[in-house]
């Protein structure tokens, strides 16, 4: 049975709970057998099924890493919430917000259906393939490159380093993504596209495509965490109001159809993407008792093995596992 933390009264320190992680982690490896890699993307399929790593980063330094750290991957749509909040700061919320909703679909992230069936023009938020379609269309720029620069600068900031773009993964997906081309035209027909429909496209799987790293993943949960400051600098990376509004959207939209699910057991904002990553954000907490990570942490999660919905099978129940013991839900 995974070990488990009944009290936290003893002093915190990170080599102890690096060692429940590490637990933590070899148990719910054993569960990567029960999903599947994404296939619909064909390059997908070329992931390790086993991996599972996990970093989380505290606001006061303490930093856990564990299992497949060094594996990287591509953020594919943990991507949305990055565009959606640069869509903001460059065209004003309000803006945005005219052009996506910000509505749980109850659908999967590609469902084209809802468009129709509710006759409704907006898409229902930008975390489903429709709302980061439009999202793409709207970004400023000529060319999917210039759209693309200022969320390439954020990362930037953000990471410490520029990410690279897998090129065979953006190649992949758009000699095969049928469905998001689908999509594409559905949304040029309503007229809530702002740009040409294949520079939109491109800048959509180009941005799909960026690689990263758990840790990657965990600095900018971090920064969520603390409202778009970067607590080492203090630098404000995001406006206040537009990064509460992403954490509002990822807890109410972020794990696509299974969101409630994830609201209900894990209770923090977090965002999945078909390669396996998931970030989530614990903010601050207030609490009689100390509790680890209780002045925020940011989370990377990579696990590429999927469940029925498409998020990481292991990868959720961790998660769930972490939140659970840490009590880090923000109800
Ligand atoms: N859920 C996802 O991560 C989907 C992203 C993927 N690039 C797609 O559009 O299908």
């Amino acid at each position: 049975m995974v070990q488990g933390a009944a009290n936290w009264n003893t002093e915190i320190t990170e080599d102890w709970l690096q060692n429940y992680v590490d637990d933590w982690v070899s148990f719910y490896r054993k569960q990567t057998s029960e999903g599947e890699v994404a296939s619909y993307i064909p390059i997908l399929k070329e992931a390790n099924q086993d991996h599972l790593g996990i970093t989380i980063l505290g606001n006061n330094g303490m930093t856990i890493n564990s299992g497949d750290v060094d594996v990287p991957f591509t953020i594919q749509s943990i991507s949305k919430v990055l565009s959606f909040i640069v869509g903001c700061m460059e065209r004003g919320v309000s803006y945005m917000l005219d052009r996506v909703d910000v509505e749980p679909t109850g659908e999967a992230f590609n469902s084209i259906m809802h468009l129709e069936m509710r006759q409704l023009k907006k898409p229902f938020n930008p975390f489903i393939n429709a709302g980061a379609i439009t999202v793409c269309s709207i970004l400023d720029g000529k060319t999917s490159d210039e759209k693309l620069e200022p969320l390439f600068e954020l990362l930037e900031k953000m990471l410490g380093y520029r990410p690279a773009l897998n090129v065979d993964v953006y190649e992949s997906e758009r000699d095969s993504s049928m469905r998001n081309r689908a999509i594409g035209y559905y949304l040029l027909e309503t007229g809530y596209l702002e740009s040409d429909l294949n520079i939109t496209l491109e800048t959509y799987f180009k941005q799909c495509s960026i690689e990263v790293t758990v840790e990657d993943l965990a600095k900018i949960g971090m920064i969520l965490a603390n409202d778009g400051e970067d607590p080492n600098s203090r630098d404000e990376l995001i406006p206040r109001q537009v990064a509460r509004l992403a954490k509002a959207l990822m807890l109410t939209c972020g794990m696509y159809d299974a969101s409630g699910k994830f609201a209900a057991y894990v209770g923090v904002p977090a965002k999945s993407g078909v390669s396996g990553g998931i970030i989530a954000v614990s903010p601050p907490r207030v609490r009689e008792e100390e509790l680890p990570f209780i002045d925020g942490c940011g989370i990377g999660v990579f696990g590429p093995a999927l469940d029925d919905k498409g998020n990481s099978i292991a990868g959720i129940k961790l998660l769930r596992h972490i939140a659970k013991q840490w009590d880090l839900s923000i109800f």
